[in-house]
């Protein structure tokens, strides 16, 4: 398996459908191009860099908790895609571009409102990807309908607002080099080149708006999302050792998180490009078959996780971990193509949580089981269907 797909090819890499200028962010790029651009990014998600995110992070928590307490002084309830989705937005904008909001008390917010044009174009056509993938000569036709029919007008406001914060810093010349966040860093790859790495650092204010537009995408829904069953999950097990206490040894903290991102992975299927034929388990894929990879369903086999349905934190510990094919969580993707946002998403998720969980007590409710369900994008919490967690404040 790992050889036939070690290529990082995947059918999305011909799904050649984002608007033009768009056409090189890490999600739709092709071989050369998606190494080259995965190349200048990956420095942009190191520990090191992630450092300069805590305060931002930290501040956004500050908000969080803020506008958990509102509800639960309100007598309310705590819905969870509400206040989580705010989190995600404030500490997209602040670590991406710089942007200090509060999404919840703003919600007319000039970013927030490209952005939920964004995300309500972008969800409102996955369609495309599984249907490419299955009849890949399908392409021309929805490229088509996308360019011409759809018009993705979406995008638009979005790119502006992004391609306007580009002009501005780059009007600031050095001065720019105050801001922290991962636009300015993208942006100081151009200014810091050195004459023979050209070719490799400089990105185009297209390549830079392309990876901007990445990171909220990559960024915004998978991280709400996990936050929100890690939520459920909590207020489901109170008998589980999430005091804050336990929560400052981070141990347990970490393992809830695995565990949760197992149960419920933000993401449930990716797809691959086979690059050469392989047979798994008596099963032949050719060479050059579109392959949908259900990361779901491993992370719910039996065979690797006993008792899937149950909420096993001590799975992640590091002796159980050890004692199992590391293939198997398989939550961030695996291999060259691994979720290049996965140390800023638990960074995120363990900071939030942290601030969470010293200040609020989810308790369980009668009416919490059987919520929620892990179809391919089925969200913990729907519009209609919204899941208000009974919370309580901690002294
Ligand atoms: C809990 C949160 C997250 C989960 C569960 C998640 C999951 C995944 C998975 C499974 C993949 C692999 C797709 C594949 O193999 O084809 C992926 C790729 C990716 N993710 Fe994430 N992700 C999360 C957060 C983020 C964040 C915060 C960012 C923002 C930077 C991000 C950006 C990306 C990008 C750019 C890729 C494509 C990488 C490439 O193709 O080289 N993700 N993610």
């Amino acid at each position: 398996m790992r050889s036939a797909f070690r290529n990082g090819h995947r059918p999305m890499d011909s799904f050649d459908i984002f608007p033009e200028g768009l056409r090189s962010n890490l999600f739709s790029a092709a071989g050369a191009q998606w190494h080259r651009v995965r190349q200048i990014m990956t420095p942009t998600f190191s520990s090191g860099k992630l450092k300069m995110m805590d305060s931002h992070i930290n501040t956004c928590s500050a908000h969080l908790i803020d506008n958990m307490k509102k509800a639960i002084n309100k007598g309310e309830r705590i819905d969870v895609k509400k206040v989580y989705g705010g989190f995600t937005m404030d500490a997209i904008a602040r670590t991406a571009f710089g942007i200090e909001i509060n999404s919840q008390e703003d919600l007319n917010h000039p970013f927030v409102k490209d952005a939920s044009l964004l995300l309500s174009f972008v969800s409102s056509n996955p369609w495309y990807r599984v249907l490419l993938t299955a009849v890949p000569f399908l392409m021309t036709v929805v490229k088509f309908l996308v360019t011409y029919v759809f018009k993705q007008q979406g995008w638009t406001p979005f790119s502006e607002t992004v391609l306007r914060i580009i002009q501005q810093r780059k009007s600031e010349g050095r001065c720019a080099q105050k801001h922290t966040d991962f636009l300015q860093m993208i942006l100081d790859y151009e200014d810091n080149e050195k004459p023979e790495n050209k070719r490799l650092k400089s990105l185009s204010d297209a390549e830079v708006l392309g990876q901007a537009v990445v990171i909220f995408l990559g960024g915004y829904e998978t991280t709400s999302t996990t936050l929100q069953f890690l939520s459920y999950n909590l207020a489901l097990h109170p008998d589980g050792d999430v005091t804050y206490e336990g929560v400052a040894k981070l141990k347990y903290l970490d393992c809830a998180i695995n565990e949760t991102l197992r149960m419920y992975p933000a993401v449930n299927i990716v797809n691959r490009l086979a690059s050469e034929t392989v047979t798994i388990k008596g099963v032949t894929i050719p060479k050059g078959a579109g392959v949908l990879i259900p990361i779901v369903n491993v992370l719910n086999d039996p065979e690797y996780f006993p008792e899937p349905d149950k909420f096993i934190p001590e799975r992640f510990s590091e002796e159980n971990k050890g004692s199992r094919n590391p293939m198997a969580f398989l939550s961030f993707g695996y291999g060259p193509r691994l979720c290049i946002g996965m140390r800023l998403a638990l960074l995120e998720i363990k900071i939030a949580m942290v601030h969470v969980l010293r200040a609020v007590k989810f308790i369980k409710t009668d009416d919490l089981q059987g919520k929620i369900g892990i179809l391919p994008g089925t969200l913990v919490s729907t519009a209609d269907r919204p899941v208000l967690l009974k919370a309580e404040l901690r002294d």
